[in-house]
C-alpha cells in the first residue's frame, strides 16, 4: 500500500518565510497525482517533504500509512525523477541503472535481470552501452525513468521532468509517462504518483486528479474534468483551460449580467439563486462556450489567430479583453466586420465574488465536497 497523506503540512524556511501553509492532502494508492500551480507556490517544496529532501518544520507525512517525518529518504519507498535527469555522467546507462540496486546489495544476476527488463519496458536497449553525453534529451529522460522504476519503489515523485525537452517530445513523453503507470498498475504493482508542473495541459492530460496551488496553499483537489465545469474560485478559473476563461467585472441585474453597458442573460443555475447572490461580480466564460451570434454583447475585433480548423478571435468589450473560439467556417463567414456579436451560453457561465473570489454559481454540494 502507498497512500500517501499530508497532514497539515507545513514548512517554515530559516525561520520566518512560510512557504506551505498547513496543507491536508490524501493521494490515494496507485493514484497519479499532478500538483500545478504557478512558479513560488510550493509545489517543488511539499514534493521535497515527501521525499525526505526538505526537512518539515510542521504537520506529518504519511506513506503507507507509516508517519515518515524522521525517516531518511532512502527508506521511503520512493523514487524521484528530476528535471536535470541527475544521471552520473562518467557511467554508461547500464550502470546508471543498475547504481541504486548496487549500493542496496543486490546480487550481479538479479541486477542484470531488472536492468533488462526495465530497459524493455522503456525501449532503452539500444542505449545501455552510452554514455549520457550519448543520449538525446528524450533518451536521457527514459534513462531517469528507468532509474526510478528499477527501484520498484511504492511512489514515483517527479519534479518537473519534461520542462528540458522540446514541445513535440513532451508531448510523446507525457503519453509515454502515463502509460506506463497505467501498465505497472495493471501488473499489480503499487505506483502512486505525485507529479509537479506548472503546466496546466501537462497536468490536465495526465492527472487522475490534480491539485492547484498557489501562494503555499490548496486552491482545489479535483479531476480534470471537475476543474474545468467547476472551478472553485477565480485562481482556478483562470489557471486551468486553454485558453484561459475571460473574467468580466459587472453586476448582477434581475436574471442578467450588466458588463458596462451590455447586458447578458444567467442561465438558469444561476438565476435560481439569485438572491444569494453578491450585486457586484464576475462572470467567468470559457472562449469555447462564446458564440457568434446576429445579437448579444458587442464588441470590436482586434485580432484573429488561426489554429487550423478553429480561431482564437480577441476582442475589445466594452474596453475589456474578451477572447471567443470559433470555428474557422464562422470566422471566414464573418468577411470583413470589426464588429461582432459574442453570446455566452447561459449554462456554461460562472459568477465569481469579487471579493472572496469564490464560485457563487456552484451547487452548495459541489462546494462542500
Ligand atoms: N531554501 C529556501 N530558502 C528560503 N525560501 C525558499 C527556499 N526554497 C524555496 N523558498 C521559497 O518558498 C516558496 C516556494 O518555493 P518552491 O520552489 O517550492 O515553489 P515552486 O512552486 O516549486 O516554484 P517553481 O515552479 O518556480 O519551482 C517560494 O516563495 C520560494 O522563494
Amino acid at each position: 500500500m502507498a497512500r500517501v497523506q499530508l497532514r497539515n503540512l507545513e514548512k517554515v524556511y530559516g525561520g520566518t518565510v512560510k512557504a506551505v501553509h498547513g496543507i491536508d492532502l490524501d493521494i490515494a494508492d496507485g493514484e497519479f497525482m499532478v500538483f500545478v500551480g504557478p512558479s513560488g507556490c510550493a509545489k517543488s517544496t511539499t514534493l521535497r517533504m515527501v521525499a525526505g529532501l526538505e526537512e518539515i518544520t510542521g504537520g506529518e507525512v504519511l506513506i503507507g500509512g507509516q508517519r515518515v517525518n524522521d525517516l531518511a529518504p532512502g527508506k521511503r519507498s520512493i523514487a524521484m525523477v528530476f528535471q536535470n535527469y541527475a544521471l552520473y555522467p562518467h557511467m554508461k546507462v547500464r550502470g546508471n541503472l543498475a547504481f541504486g540496486l548496487k549500493i542496496a546489495g543486490r546480487k550481479k544476476p538479479e541486477i542484470e535481470a531488472a536492468i533488462a527488463e526495465v530497459a524493455r519496458i522503456l525501449e532503452i536497449e539500444p542505449l545501455l552501452d552510452r554514455l549520457p553525453k550519448q543520449l538525446s534529451g528524450g533518451q536521457a529522460q527514459r534513462v531517469a525513468l528507468g532509474r526510478a522504476l528499477i527501484k520498484k519503489p511504492g511512489v514515483f515523485l517527479f519534479d518537473e521532468p519534461l520542462s528540458n525537452l522540446d514541445a513535440k517530445l513532451r508531448a510523446s513523453m507525457r503519453v509515454r509517462i502515463t502509460e506506463l503507470h497505467r501498465r505497472l498498475k495493471a501488473e499489480g504493482l503499487s505506483s502512486t504518483v505525485i507529479y509537479v508542473t506548472h503546466d496546466q495541459t501537462e497536468a490536465m492530460t495526465m492527472g487522475d486528479r490534480i491539485c492547484v496551488m498557489q501562494a503555499g496553499r490548496i486552491m482545489q483537489v479535483a479531476t480534470p474534468k471537475e476543474l474545468y465545469e467547476h472551478p472553485a474560485n477565480l485562481f482556478v478559473a483562470g489557471f486551468i483551460g486553454s485558453p484561459e476563461m475571460n473574467l468580466l467585472d459587472g453586476r448582477i441585474e434581475g436574471g442578467d449580467f450588466v458588463i458596462g453597458g451590455q447586458r447578458t442573460p444567467l442561465g438558469p443555475k444561476v438565476t435560481d439563486r439569485l438572491s444569494d447572490l453578491p450585486a457586484e461580480a464576475v462572470l467567468g466564460i470559457r472562449p469555447q462556450h462564446l458564440g457568434l451570434a446576429q445579437s448579444g454583447l458587442a464588441a470590436r475585433l482586434t485580432n484573429a489567430e488561426f489554429m487550423g480548423h478553429e480561431v482564437y478571435l480577441h476582442a475589445d468589450l466594452e474596453g475589456r479583453p474578451i477572447v471567443a473560439v470559433v470555428g474557422a467556417a464562422q470566422y471566414e463567414a464573418l468577411g470583413r466586420a470589426e464588429r461582432i456579436h459574442l453570446r455566452p451560453e447561459p449554462e456554461h457561465i460562472h459568477v465569481f465574488d469579487k471579493s472572496g473570489g469564490g464560485n457563487v454559481s456552484l451547487r452548495p454540494s459541489r462546494l462542500a465536497a
